[in-house]
């Protein structure tokens, strides 16, 4: 059976001529966050290279102590790795702000991409907590509309000033912006489109309009959620099983080639130390093989990251939005 060796040996080139790796390992915190410093530093013995991360996750001191090891182990360089970090929707007013506390908590002095978590702003302190800012009925203490407001472009803009004019970002882009963001967005770019759009993607939730658009724009996409999250709803597929079967790989390793062997970047998460050495193989899935896997999900779209904070701005399928403009 063709199959490349490794996901983890291939890069793609984003459109400010840096190269991203294909595979990275996610770091939304487990039930006991100290977790994440050793699911580092099996992930990178494993061979990822990408790291993903977040202010909001609340798990990069315990990347930081990771880090610390493996450099001074010389297991890897610091230019080895491909960091990420976003600044979270109630730290809008200072990005820069977000950054350095994510910097000095990973204990380097750049991050490779700096990604805007939401395509909102949220009440939030100086610090940016409360980091879920509600209402006590529960309803999202906003910043601005949800709908019709235009201050998220001004914090993609303060990403890209960071970019300009310090050493401290290589590259940045956006997370969570669906078409009708990205047209709002895209002519008020000052200086760098954004490299990459991360969202939720599987098998389950077909968005082939919003990968078309994307990729007009030469911005790259990152899936995150590839098993559909907690639970891995995504594995319980029986062609996922299929396939792995057929490969002699993982289901993990099949949900990933979904979105690498079609220039995606997959960021799956996992505090299981053997199932994390077990997720970078690449079976090269073949076209009919890849449009099944899509069409899974046009049979019966599911979204699993269903945050309050996200009706409105503009996705298919979230579950109880009233407020989205959806774009056909
Ligand atoms: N930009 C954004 O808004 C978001 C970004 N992310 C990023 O993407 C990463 C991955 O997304 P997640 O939703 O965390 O993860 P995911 O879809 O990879 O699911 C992880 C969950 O599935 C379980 N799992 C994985 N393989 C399994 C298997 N074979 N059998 C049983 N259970 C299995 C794991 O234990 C974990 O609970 C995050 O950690 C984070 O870095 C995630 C959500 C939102
Ligand atoms: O990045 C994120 O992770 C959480 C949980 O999946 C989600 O709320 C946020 O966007």
């Amino acid at each position: 059976m063709a199959q490349n060796k490794f996901a983890t040996e291939i890069t793609f080139d984003l459109n400010d001529g840096s190269k991203i790796p294909a595979l990275g390992i996610g770091t939304v915190p487990p039930d006991d966050p100290s977790q994440v410093k050793d699911i580092i530093i099996t992930a990178v013995k494993a061979g990822f290279r990408l790291i993903d991360t977040a202010w909001y996750y609340g798990t990069e001191k315990y990347i930081g102590e990771a880090l610390k090891e493996l450099f001074d182990e010389g297991v890897v360089k610091r230019e080895d790795l491909f960091i990420t970090t976003k600044v979270w929707h109630s730290f809008w007013h200072s990005p820069e702000k977000s950054l350095d506390t994510s910097l000095s908590d990973l204990g380097i002095d750049y991050v490779d991409l700096f990604l805007q978590h939401w395509p909102i702003c949220l009440k939030g302190g100086p610090d940016g907590t409360p980091s879920k800012p509600m209402a006590d009925d529960e309803n999202v203490k906003y910043d601005d509309d949800p709908v019709t407001g235009t201050k998220f472009i001004d914090v993609y803009n303060a990403i890209e000033d960071i970019k300009a004019n310090t050493n401290k970002v290589r590259s940045v882009g956006v997370s969570n912006y669906s078409i009708t963001k990205l047209k709002q967005l895209l002519p008020k770019v000052k200086h760098f489109v954004p490299v990459v759009n991360q969202i939720e993607y599987h098998p389950q939730l077909p968005q082939q309009d919003l990968v078309d658009f994307c990729a007009e724009h030469k911005i790259l996409i990152e899936a995150y959620s590839p098993v559909g999250g907690t639970g891995a709803p995504v594995l319980k597929i029986p062609y996922v099983k299929e396939l792995a079967d057929k490969y002699g790989v993982t289901v993990n390793e099949i949900v990933n080639a979904y979105h690498i062997c079609e220039g995606r970047i997959a960021i799956p998460r996992s505090s299981n130390y053997d199932r994390i050495k077990n997720m970078v193989r690449l079976p090269k899935l073949n076209k009919e093989e890849l449009s099944a896997l899509y069409k899974i999900g046009e049979g019966h779209p599911v979204r699993y990251v269903n945050d309050p904070w996200g009706y409105g701005i503009g996705f298919k399928w979230w579950k109880g939005d009233t407020l989205s403009k959806i774009e056909d």
